[in-house]
């Protein structure tokens, strides 16, 4: 435990609300960029990919910040005993201490094989041995080695996992669709209502379809739900048991549930429970992505994710990005009472990126207890949302431009387009949307400049912006399976530094375990056909599911 509870008894919380009560009434940004022609080198920040030689610029330079800010949320950082806590992630030690678990995903992408250890034993061979399997396997289904019990080649994947175990493959095969298969169908299935798996059952043939039980626990109601409707599909034209091993592989912790449901253990990529679901795409969970983009580029994509792994454990926390993104959460949440947190892609393959980091972000710092088990003094992780653009721009942007809420935005923009139609134009399109938009919301529009285009006077107050909005513009060369891998670490241990200021565990999820209960008992009154004890809107509400929904 560190050496406070509450993230508000630190010396440097208390000196930031001093520095916010004059810096919130001075700050006008586009005042400070016409003051400083150096702003835009001071706050922002290039990061190297050493995994391709791709750079991503971070520019933090359009929020509420100065040199003083700066250096004070640094102080946060270390006070709260930053370094302590990325060390010993980075060595292992059991920092998710209420669940007893050590916090290794890094150890997933650890591409330079430097030593990892948990309770004093080597993972690195393990990590590599799984590795070593998935490209085995990828391989053998990308090329047609692999067959199907009637010998067919495999056409047809389909996820079957939740939360974690869903997320992070769907993001991320739809990120790099470009450098995907197209020979291969991938459906992701995850939701209890039957919809989800009967449609994706339509799409496939038994005898070219691969099912992959994505699940660490594997005993997710919706996933094992959904891998039995589909194992009873498989069996009503394979017939027989045998031919399972061929259609059928596991993506697990849990060994001897894998092997209950009928999955051979050599058809089971195992992980450690130091994965926490919502990191989980490194693993073997990420089979998926593996099988659909090939092992080459899976691989650089773990690179790239350690790449900024590196960067984070080594880079003096001034100049550490994640380490200011997170800060920057911090400082809008706590001090500008934001309660948001917008991430916009100006990139269609990148359009389950923010669903992603929901998970990522509100599952890990959706929480009100301290790490010493006492109620937090202030708010914790903010609601994160987004779409990408442009099309958010036509839809929810009328908010940002206008509305009264602070909403700290990320703006992301890969600078190389995978499609340069039309001479590139499309891009240069996008590409002007995504200045133009962090330039609208920091300029704003002034109620003159709006007379002098002659609006009638009773629009003026109409038409006029505020402006003074923050964005951090994130330019990415190319969306590459590194760059991607990057980026993903970049959020983590932005989510990371959060949740050690807040002093939380970011690592649990007890929080969705109440619901999942409550949910077992209600089906035993809907196999029955009669509501239990309930609240009165509860029993009249199962009661007339019961009266309109019967077969
Ligand atoms: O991978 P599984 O064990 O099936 O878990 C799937 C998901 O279920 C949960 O309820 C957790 O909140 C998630 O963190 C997890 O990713």
């Amino acid at each position: 435990m560190p050496g406070f509870s509450q993230a508000n008894e630190l010396k440097s919380w208390t000196e930031l609300a001093t520095h916010h009560k004059t810096l919130s009434k001075d700050i006008v940004l586009k005042e400070y960029f016409a003051k400083d022609p150096q702003r835009f080198e001071k706050f922002s920040r290039v990061f190297k990919n050493e995994a391709d030689g791709g750079e991503i610029l971070f520019d933090f330079s359009k929020n509420f910040l100065t040199e003083e800010t700066l250096d004070l949320l640094v102080k946060l950082a270390e006070e709260s005993g930053l370094e302590k806590l990325r060390n010993d992630m980075f060595a292992g030690e059991k920092i998710n201490f209420t669940e007893g678990r050590a916090v290794y995903h890094v150890a997933l992408r650890n591409t330079s094989n430097t030593k990892m250890e948990v309770d004093g034993k080597s993972v690195v061979d393990d990590v590599n041995a799984v590795l070593e399997h998935m490209k085995e396997f990828s391989e053998q289904v990308r090329s047609g080695e692999w067959k199907g019990y009637t010998g067919k080649k495999i056409n047809t994947i389909v996820n079957i996992g939740i939360g974690g175990s869903d997320l992070g493959p769907v993001m991320v095969s739809e990120a790099l669709k470009p450098y995907g298969d197209r020979n291969l169908k991938l459906h992701f299935v995850s939701n209890i209502d039957g919809t989800h798996i009967a449609e994706a059952l339509k799409d496939s043939d038994p005898e070219t379809t691969l099912f992959l039980v994505a699940s660490k626990t594997f005993t997710t109601a919706e996933t094992v739900t959904n891998a039995n409707t589909a194992k009873t599909w498989f069996l009503k034209t394979a017939k027989d048991d045998s031919a399972i091993a061929k259609h059928f592989v596991a993506l697990s912790t849990n060994e001897s549930e894998v092997t209950k449901f009928g999955i051979d253990k050599k058809n089971m990529f195992p992980f450690s429970d130091w994965v926490g679901g919502r990191y989980s795409v490194w693993s073997a969970i990420g089979l998926s992505v593996c099988l659909y983009i090939g092992y080459e580029n899976f691989y650089q994509f773990l690179a790239g994710a350690h790449a900024m792994d590196q960067h984070f454990l080594k880079t003096p926390l001034k100049e550490n990005i994640p380490v200011i993104g997170g800060l920057l959460s911090v400082w809008y949440s706590d001090f500008f009472g934001a309660q948001t947190h917008l991430v916009a892609p100006f990139d269609q393959y990148m359009h389950r990126f923010p669903a992603y980091l929901q998970q990522l972000s509100m599952e890990s710092n959706g929480k009100a207890i301290t790490r010493d088990g006492k109620y937090v003094n202030y708010t914790t992780g903010p609601i994160l949302f987004g779409e990408p653009a442009t099309n958010a721009q036509h839809s929810f942007f009328q908010l940002l431009h206008q509305g009264t809420k602070l909403i700290p935005t990320d703006f992301i923009l890969a600078a190389k387009s995978h499609n340069p139609v039309e001479g590139n134009k499309h891009q240069r399109m996008l590409a002007s949307n995504f200045f133009a938009q962090s330039e609208a919301l920091m300029l704003g529009k002034p109620d003159s400049e709006v007379k002098a285009e002659g609006a009638p006077e009773e629009l003026i107050p109409h038409k006029t912006f505020l402006g003074n909005r923050p964005t951090t513009s994130i330019l990415v060369d190319k969306m590459t399976p590194a760059a991607l891998g990057a980026l993903i670490a970049y959020y983590e241990h932005l989510t990371f530094t959060e949740g050690c200021v807040w002093n939380i565990n970011s690592f649990d999820q007890w929080g969705v375990e109440l619901g999942k209960k409550l949910a077992v008992k209600i089906l035993g009154e809907l196999d029955d056909g009669k509501a239990g004890e309930h609240d009165g809107s509860t029993s009249s509400l199962i009661e007339a599911f019961l009266a309109r929904g019967k077969l």
